[in-house]
Parts: structure tokens; C-alpha cells; sequence
């Protein structure tokens, strides 16, 4: 049960893999506006994205709980996983709410889903369902008809997209992401790293 008026920050994604930009947000925006928690919650098929490749939900899913840690501000949100298919936020936030009608829910977006807000799912709905918080993010503009409150925060220029490429290429990633995930990603062979026995 969730206890009364918690604020709750939801950084959903795809977690292909994660990365330090997505930990640098989230870290961000949780001083930057008070909030008690910052769930990660990885998509289970990402609405606007053609595909995850060669990571699976339970690989980015475990990812992420690499990723964060013991961090006691962060935790993972698995009801998208859990719940299959297209994760539509509209949707998601639907039986968040349902679930735990007490906390108050804030989406965490970077600015490149600022930009492409008015494409998403049942927007007008999910307006009224949670508040967005945008942040920056270099390559984006960051503008958006709908009411998103943007916070200033640390940025970093890296995508998962960029990781996965350095990967392919047999090049470092060292410092771009958490070292417990490269060790997951080296031993599942993800991202065409090979596998390793370490
Ligand atoms: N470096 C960053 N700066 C700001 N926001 C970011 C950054 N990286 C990711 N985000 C935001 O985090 C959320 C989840 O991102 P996602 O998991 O899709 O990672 P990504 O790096 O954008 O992936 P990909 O390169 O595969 O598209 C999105 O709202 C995205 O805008
Ligand atoms: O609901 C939608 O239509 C929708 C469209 C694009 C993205 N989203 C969500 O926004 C978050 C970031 O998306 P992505 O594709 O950058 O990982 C993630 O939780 C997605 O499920 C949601």
C-alpha cells in the first residue's frame, strides 16, 4: 500500500540498455522537484520504436535493476512489463493510479519525447491522468504545445542507440553506463559484444 501523497516520479523507456543519462535525469529531476522516489519502468514493446533488437523485456528489465542499484531513491516499476503487448502510457498510467490512488505520479520525459508528445497515445487523456516533467537533452528542442514543466538539470549527449553502436564496434563504454550492466551485456552477449565468461 502506498502510503498518502508520496511523489512519485515515473522515468519510463526502453532501457536498450540504460545508460548514465537516463541515471543523471532521473537523479536530476528528483532534487529538482522534491520527489520521494524515482521509478524506472521499462516498456514492454515500446510504442514508437521499431523494435528492441537482440534485448528482451526480461534483459532490459534486469538491465535496469542493475543499473539503479541500491540506490534508496530509485526502484523499479514492472506493470508494463508484467502487463505484455504495446506499452501505451495512457493506459499504464490508467491502472497506476487505480492501483495506488494516494501517491501523486510525475512522467519523466527527455526532450526529444518533448518534442514528439502530440503523437502519443490518447495525449489529451493522459494530460489530465499525470503531470510531465521534461528535461533537456542535446539534439532536441525540448517544445511542446502541452503542459509540460521543464526542469534544468545536467546533460549528457549519449543515447542507448550510441551505446549499442560503440558496442558493435568492439569499442569502450566504460563510465557511460553503470559497470554491472557492461558485465550483463558482455556475458549475455548483447549488442553484439560477445560473449565473455566475466
Ligand atoms: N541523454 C539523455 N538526456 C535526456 N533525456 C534522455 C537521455 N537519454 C534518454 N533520455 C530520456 O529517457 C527516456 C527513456 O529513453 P530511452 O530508454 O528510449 O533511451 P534512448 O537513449 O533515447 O534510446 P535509443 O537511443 O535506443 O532511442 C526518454 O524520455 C528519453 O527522452
Ligand atoms: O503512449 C504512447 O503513445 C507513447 C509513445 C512514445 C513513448 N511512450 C513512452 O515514453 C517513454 C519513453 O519512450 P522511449 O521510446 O524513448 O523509450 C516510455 O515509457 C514509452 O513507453 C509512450
Amino acid at each position: 500500500m502506498a502510503e498518502q501523497g508520496k511523489k512519485v516520479g515515473i522515468l519510463g523507456g526502453t532501457f536498450n540498455p540504460p545508460h548514465a543519462g537516463h541515471l543523471l535525469i532521473a537523479e536530476g529531476v528528483r532534487d529538482a522537484c522534491g520527489l520521494d522516489e524515482i521509478r524506472f519502468m521499462p516498456n514492454a514493446v515500446p510504442p514508437h520504436k521499431a523494435g528492441t533488437g537482440d534485448a528482451d523485456a526480461p534483459q532490459r528489465l534486469r538491465m535496469t535493476e542493475l543499473a539503479i542499484g541500491t540506490n534508496p531513491d530509485f526502484a523499479i516499476e514492472r506493470i508494463e512489463i508484467d502487463a505484455g503487448g504495446i506499452s501505451y502510457t495512457s493506459r499504464t498510467m490508467d491502472i497506476l493510479k487505480e492501483k495506488e490512488p494516494e501517491t501523486e505520479f510525475y512522467f519523466i520525459i527527455g526532450g526529444d519525447s518533448v518534442d514528439h508528445l502530440g503523437q502519443w497515445y490518447d495525449i489529451d487523456g493522459l494530460m489530465k491522468k499525470v503531470s510531465f516533467i521534461g528535461v533537456g537533452r542535446p539534439g532536441s528542442r525540448g517544445i511542446t504545445q502541452y503542459p509540460v514543466r521543464m526542469v534544468d538539470v545536467p546533460q549528457i549527449d549519449l543515447s542507448s542507440t550510441e551505446i549499442r553502436r560503440r558496442l558493435s564496434e568492439g569499442r569502450s563504454v566504460r563510465y557511460l553506463l553503470p559497470d554491472p550492466v557492461i558485465s550483463f551485456i558482455r556475458k549475455e552477449g548483447l549488442y553484439g559484444s560477445g560473449k565473455t565468461e566475466s
